[in-house]
């Protein structure tokens, strides 16, 4: 399967933060895996011109359920597509942590990205605490079947395993731990899907560096990445994304 690399900027990013998207766009032009950057909202419409004849696409890192209306502060699904966005990232756990998205939101948002014609990429992945109880597998589980709607393909559907533990913090599941929740992962979109299941791309994302990637994209059903702080540097990304063979 073509590998993904997704980089979530988080809330990072100021106009003069578009040299990045030009200097990823000179290092990725033979790149051969899918490469989407997602800044925050206020750069997606500069962002998007940017990579205008290149193979660099972008997406959003949250979108609202619902059209139009009054929703002060919200962006839907279809104001993004409007402006060029393809992907958008629901459900991290930073927003279900913080803005306490549970999975029937998270859920409501990815029918909206397909309402709107965006490919979800929906997060899943245990705290330290669930793992440590031995439940990871569990938690995730019950993420995925709560947070993937009806209609998902793999054509408008990506799931990102991101252990809360790892994200920004250095630490990465061993390698088995990385191929035992994706191969569950694996499993459950089969179970959902049909067959159809087996092509919807699993990310890992947790402190993917340019020095663990290789090893990260060797493993058995990991079809890429969602990177964070190393997605900021044009140079540490491109590194990831080279390594996405
Ligand atoms: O949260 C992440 C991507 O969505 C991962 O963040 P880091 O790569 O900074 O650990």
């Amino acid at each position: 399967m073509r590998k993904l690399v997704a980089g979530n900027w988080k809330m990072n990013g100021l106009v003069s933060s578009q040299a990045e998207i030009e200097a990823l766009k000179g290092l990725t032009g033979s790149a051969t895996c899918d490469i989407v950057v997602c800044p925050p909202f206020t750069l997606i419409d500069r962002a998007v011109e940017r990579v205008k004849d290149s193979n660099l696409v972008i997406g959003a890192q949250d979108c609202h359920a619902q059209q139009s209306g009054a929703h002060t502060g919200d962006v839907s699904a279809e104001m993004l597509a409007d402006i060029g966005a393809r992907y958008v990232i629901l459900g991290h756990s930073e927003r279900r942590v913080s803005h306490g998205e549970d999975d029937e939101i998270v859920r409501a948002k990815a029918v909206a990205a397909h309402r709107g014609g965006l490919i979800a990429i929906v997060c899943v992945g245990e705290t330290r605490h669930e793992r440590d109880e031995g439940r990871a597998i569990e938690v995730v589980g019950e993420q995925l079947r709560e947070s993937v709607p009806e209609g998902a393909t793999s054509a408008n559907l990506v799931i990102a395993y991101e252990p809360v533990w790892a994200i920004g913090t250095g630490l990465v599941p061993t390698n088995e731990q990385i191929e035992e929740v994706h191969a569950a992962i694996r499993q459950m979109l089969e179970e959902r899907l049909g067959s159809d299941g087996n092509s919807v791309r699993i990310l890992y994302g947790g402190s993917v560096k340019s020095s663990n990637a290789e090893a990260i994209f060797g493993l058995r059903n990991v079809d890429g990445a969602l990177v964070g702080g190393a997605s900021l540097k044009a140079s540490e990304f491109a590194g990831i994304i080279s390594a996405a063979v």
